[in-house]
């Protein structure tokens, strides 16, 4: 079966995102049928992505050619072409292949090089700016976004903004950026250019941009850094500016929705596991050891759930996403009991924002403080849980052993030892995928858009798709989590068993979900 988008799609407008819905009429949907069996046309979304302001009417798109496509022997099957399209998604209900419906498809634009350009690159002056945590690999993409703007395009100016969106406002602090510069990036963890949380100031940062003549802005963040970068580029687009907002997605929270995982998470994951392996050591290393590691991850807990399935000796594993009790039956304690009394030894790993409500209920003062970016101070479940589950646990063992001295308990906390370390190599890897095909939209005139994997394949998604949404896992429908309930054979706590209609759930590589909400308005 093949099936054939058609190049001239009409344009629906949606009135919150204009421009960026589109139709796709499929022909040609199933190879091999006659001509008069007609295949009513479902309606099929791609998801645009917007084009700079000058480039926005198609009439009178100024073009260039790609300097990558005047080397001699570039093979022209290395461009992009508009009309190659990511499936949203690749599984598909049988029902949905019923030949009276067609299949319904959605789609993303596939990144890459575009064979014309619609930047001069002698005009232009690129600017780059890293916010909220700190997260391997912010330098790689610093790195091959300098590189690619200059190898690749030939474009010569790049300033770093030093300090995250607070730095935009003196010009004179920016930091000039070139392959001396930039050589050695990849192997520094941190940022170079520094971070931070807070200080963005929409009206500032394009006053800053608009007096520096800055056409090409690439930001790189997380879930607060893609809500700045909106309203960047809605200013941008209401003062009729040329400038190309892009967004390459970071975070070790993998908290990103849509795209399969955000660069920095499998390094991340990696030092995560390292911690567990500590952990190991030490609760075998004395009699009835319970060893509890606690790791980042606020909203999501893919670090915690990555982590216990890279390490498979986990007896427990608590996220944010799942609700846990303690005593009772199918609680925590009588399944950690059960562990220690038959393997002599128990692991707990437990994610930062699990057991918030829990702890609150249990009568303890969270902070009710946000830091300067607006994100909620957690309560700090790692060590209210060795304490309530240590006398517990003694309890539970009492008689049962052969010491009787109860649990020998083992915190480790390795905080931002998973987050200040080089990135791993494919991390690397993928920094640099991310960060080329960011330059590549870019100069092909995109704007208001971030660079994300889908599918394994690299593409470009719309900001407004992404901006106030959540990337967390998913614990409702056949996913990595069922990995977790059955190797740790912790309780399957009840989550909520979701019944919206399976259209509006995309489910992501790493093992999140997202639901759709109104403010999509899509319509399938
Ligand atoms: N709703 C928002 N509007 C504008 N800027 C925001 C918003 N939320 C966060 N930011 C800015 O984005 C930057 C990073 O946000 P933060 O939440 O700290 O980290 P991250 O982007 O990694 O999630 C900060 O400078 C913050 O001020
Ligand atoms: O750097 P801070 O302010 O101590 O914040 C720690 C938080 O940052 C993170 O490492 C990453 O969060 P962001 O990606 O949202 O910046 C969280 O896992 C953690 O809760
Ligand atoms: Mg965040």
């Amino acid at each position: 079966m093949t099936a054939t988008a058609s190049t001239n799609s009409t344009s629906e407008a949606s009135p919150l995102l204009p421009n960026i819905v589109s139709d796709i009429e499929y022909v040609n949907a199933v190879d091999g049928l006659t001509e008069d069996v007609k295949i009513p046309s479902p309606k099929h979304i791609l998801w645009k992505v917007e084009l700079v302001d000058r480039v926005f009417d198609d009439v009178n798109r100024a073009t260039y050619p790609n300097p990558l496509s005047l080397k001699p022997n570039t093979p022209t099957s290395w461009f992009v072409d508009d009309d190659d399209l990511v499936a949203a998604k690749v599984n598909v209900a049988a029902s949905d292949t019923d030949l009276d419906k067609g299949i319904k498809a959605e789609a993303y634009t596939l990144a890459g090089p575009r064979f014309d350009i619609a930047f001069d690159p002698k005009q232009c002056k690129a600017a780059v700016v890293t916010c909220g945590g700190l997260c391997p690999g912010l330098n790689t993409v610093v790195r091959e976004i300098v590189m690619c703007l200059r190898r690749q395009y030939g474009v010569s100016t790049t300033y770093g903004i030093p300090s995250g969106y607070r730095g935009f406002k003196d010009p004179t602090t920016w930091i000039p950026l070139d392959e001396k510069v930039v050589r050695n990036f990849h192997n520094m963890g941190g940022s170079f250019l520094g971070s931070s949380r807070g200080g963005h100031d929409t009206k500032a940062i394009v006053d800053s941009l608009e007096k520096e003549g800055i056409n090409l802005l690439f930001v790189t963040g997380g879930d607060g850094t893609v809500r700045g970068a909106a309203l960047i580029a809605d200013e941008v687009r209401n003062r009729g500016l040329e400038i190309a907002v892009a967004v390459i997605p970071k975070t070790i929270d993998n908290d990103i929705p849509l795209i399969d995982r955000t660069f920095g998470f499998e390094s991340a994951v990696n030092a995560a596991r390292q911690a567990i392996d500590v952990a190991v050591t030490e609760a075998e290393g004395f009699p009835y050891g319970l060893g509890i590691v606690k790791v980042m991850g606020r909203h999501s807990g893919f670090i915690a759930m990555h982590s216990t399935l890279g390490s498979r000796v986990v007896d427990l594993c608590l996220v944010p996403e799942v609700d846990f009790y303690l005593d009772g039956e199918g609680g925590i304690v009588d399944h950690l009991a059960d562990r220690l009394l038959e393997n002599g030894n128990a692991i707990v790993v437990v994610a930062e924002g699990a057991g918030q409500e829990l702890m609150a209920t249990m009568g303890s003062h969270g902070a009710d403080e946000v830091d300067l970016s607006g994100n909620k101070l957690l309560d700090d479940v790692g060590p209210w849980l060795v304490k309530q589950l240590k006398p517990r646990l003694n309890e539970k063992l009492k008689g049962k052993t052969p010491y009787d001295d109860g649990v020998t308990c083992k915190y480790v906390d390795p905080s931002y030892m998973v987050r200040g370390i080089p990135p791993t190599t494919a991390d690397n890897l993928f920094c640099t995928q991310l960060a080329h095909n960011a330059v590549h939209g870019a100069m092909a005139g995109m704007t208001s858009f971030l660079v994300g994997s889908v599918n394994t394949r690299e593409c470009y998604l719309p900001i407004r798709l992404v901006a106030n949404k959540q990337n967390v896992i998913d614990t409702a429908h056949q996913s990595l989590w069922e990995y977790v309930v059955f190797d740790t054979q912790q309780p399957s706590f009840a989550v909520e068993n979701d019944c919206r209609d399976e259209n509006d759930i995309i489910t992501t590589a790493s093992g999140g979900v997202i639901f759709r909400n109104s403010d999509d308005e899509c319509s399938i």
